[in-house]
């Protein structure tokens, strides 16, 4: 396989560990997710979604392993050394300017993504006009000069979204898009999530099997830190242990 080329995975973790002291978080996972592809990470609480989610990020190192993004190295790389390299991402917790409109947020992150940010050269119009494509790409453009705290949940998502597109990521990661959303704003996240355009590699953390299944082309389940399963979503459906992980702990509809 030549490092870099068509073939090469967008993401590779190779036996990743993660230890906090005396607990293993995240151990011995490896994974390879194909570029364009939609992978959903799914598990209980506490299964090292997030930890995982945080190794690829690169908010902390591994304790173990490697870290590959389209056949580079990026085990030792700083948060902001992936992103430039193509890792976009969102947070748990919203980091919207709540005071600024959605066209301002856009804005924003358009000006954040750009080496020289702080320059501000590019036109305001060409600034505009890139702001409009997402909010459009992200199913906001009615709400461009409304403001953040006059957003919905949902649209707040929908919002965070489209700044994580800002920065032209080859490969976004999502985690838990689907919090604290009402049962009518999930199927429209499901539907903007599948709407992205196809070449973007999609990493979504769930715990959520309604959210994640409908969007994936392939699921893993995590598990005390570990992988316990990998599929393509109707088998994950049906799979014994899949269903024993998840007995107690309910589908929300
Ligand atoms: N910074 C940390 N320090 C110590 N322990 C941690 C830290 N981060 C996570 N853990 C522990 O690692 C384990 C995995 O946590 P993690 O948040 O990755 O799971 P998760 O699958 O994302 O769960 P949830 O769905 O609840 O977010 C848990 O036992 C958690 O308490």
């Amino acid at each position: 396989m030549r490092p870099g080329g068509e073939e090469t995975p967008a993401l590779l973790l190779q036996g990743v560990g993660r230890r906090f002291g005396a607990l293993a978080a995240v151990s011995d996972v490896s994974l390879a997710v194909a570029r364009g592809e939609r992978r959903a990470v799914l598990g209980p609480n506490g299964a090292g979604k997030t930890t995982l989610f945080n190794l690829i990020c690169g908010d902390f190192p591994p304790t173990a392993g490697r870290v590959l993004l389209f056949g580079e190295d990026i085990t030792a790389l700083r948060p902001h050394h992936r992103a430039r390299r193509g890792v976009g991402r969102t947070y748990q917790t919203s980091l919207l300017f709540n005071g600024l409109s959605v066209r301002d947020n856009l804005l924003v992150a358009l000006r954040g993504a750009r080496p020289g940010r702080f320059s501000w050269r590019l036109p305001p119009t060409a600034d505009r006009a890139a702001a409009q494509l997402l909010a459009e790409r992200v199913r906001i453009a009615a709400l461009l000069d409304t403001p953040v705290a006059a957003l919905s949940h949902g649209q707040r998502r929908q919002l965070e979204v489209g700044m994580a597109l800002a920065c032209e990521p080859r490969l976004l990661m999502l985690d838990e898009p689907a919090a604290g959303l009402s049962p009518v704003e999930r199927p429209e996240l499901v539907a903007l999530l599948r709407s992205l355009p196809r070449d973007l590699t999609l990493i979504v953390i769930e715990h959520d099997m309604d959210i994640a299944l409908p969007i994936a082309d392939l699921v893993t389940v995590m598990k005390d830190g570990q992988v316990v399963v990998e599929g393509p979503p109707d088998r994950i459906e049906s799979d014994p242990m899949v269903q024993a992980i998840y007995l107690g702990h309910g589908r929300s509809h």
